[in-house]
């Protein structure tokens, strides 16, 4: 039997009509600044997706372009500028930053109030304690795809390929909390198959096309892709092999149409979530 498809669409417009709602119903406007430093071609093409997001859900929202020979000086001050203007709740640096640049840097740099990518240790922190924080985007929204469907966390074992700051070890923590069991593994775990062929919720998030085919997967796994590489051809594809693998899974998520377009939402229900916040203290 084939596998149930989450489109990732479908749980977005959903989400994406309920907040709008919400920030028609609020006192202030919500604004988010994005900063985008360089003209990296696929980073362009993210931020512009976040801003027409935004506008469409009655976002405002502020896009800083810079030059790729910037200071960090000059981007930390910019960052100042924004952590102080009250009318934007959310700040977002895009990601990767120019080598001359510390990202660490930058990243601690942002007001944790004001960090709705949840990439400040702060907010990381709060993650790891169980506290109220910004989750980071792209994890956030592998969740509300599970819930979308109800995919139950509790009592399954979730195993989780690739260990970056930003997906693999926050994804881990949230499906921890979600009373998952949680295992990690990454490009140097030996037989890698063995660990993945025995979840029951499979996260790959390594950054290898489509090298995730059904000899990893266990029949009847939800299979969560978080892939995101450029084929020859000029195509999106995942880590996961979907044709192969969509016949084995009971859930499957495609690229793209998958969990991308769930990052950018989450990213605008963070900046409502401060906009909120900020509400509540003026
Ligand atoms: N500070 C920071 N925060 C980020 O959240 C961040 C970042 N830096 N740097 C780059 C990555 C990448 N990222 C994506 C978000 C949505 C799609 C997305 O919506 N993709 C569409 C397809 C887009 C296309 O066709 O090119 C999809 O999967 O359907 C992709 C990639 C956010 N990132």
């Amino acid at each position: 039997m084939s596998a149930t498809i989450i489109s990732g669409k479908e749980v977005a417009s959903s989400l994406r009509e309920e907040i709008k709602k919400e920030v028609n119903s609020i006192s202030i406007t919500p604004g988010l600044a994005v900063i985008l430093v360089g003209d990296n071609p696929a980073s362009r093409s993210y931020v512009k997706g976040k801003e027409k997001a935004s506008k469409e859900v009655g976002i405002y929202s502020e896009l800083k372009e810079l030059s790729s020979d910037i200071s960090e000086k000059e981007l930390l001050d910019i960052v100042d500028y924004y952590n102080e203007k009250p009318s934007i709740h959310g700040i977002l640096v895009q990601l990767p930053l120019p080598g001359h640049i510390s990202e660490k840097k930058v990243i601690e740099h942002i007001s944790p109030e004001k960090d709705v990518d949840g990439f400040h240790p702060i907010n990381i922190g709060r993650m790891m304690t169980g506290k109220d924080a910004f989750l980071p985007c792209t994890p956030y929204g592998i969740l509300q795809m599970l819930k979308y469907k109800n995919i139950q966390t509790e009592g399954k074992h979730a195993v989780v390929v690739g260990r970056s700051n930003i997906v693999g070890k926050p994804v881990g923590q949230l499906l921890l909390n979600e009373n998952a069991t949680v295992t990690y593994c990454h490009s140097r775990t030996p037989d890698l198959a063995s660990f993945t062929s025995k979840a029951d919720i499979l996260i790959a998030a390594a950054g290898r096309a489509e090298f995730i085919d059904a000899a990893y997967v266990k029949e009847g796994a939800v299979v969560i892709d978080v892939g995101m590489n450029r084929k020859d051809d000029g195509k999106l594809c995942g880590d996961v092999a979907f044709e192969d693998v969509k016949e084995k899974a009971s859930f499957i998520t495609p690229v793209p149409g998958g969990v991308g377009p769930m990052t950018i939402t989450m990213l605008l229900y963070n900046t409502l979530q401060s906009a909120k916040k900020h509400a509540e203290r003026v």
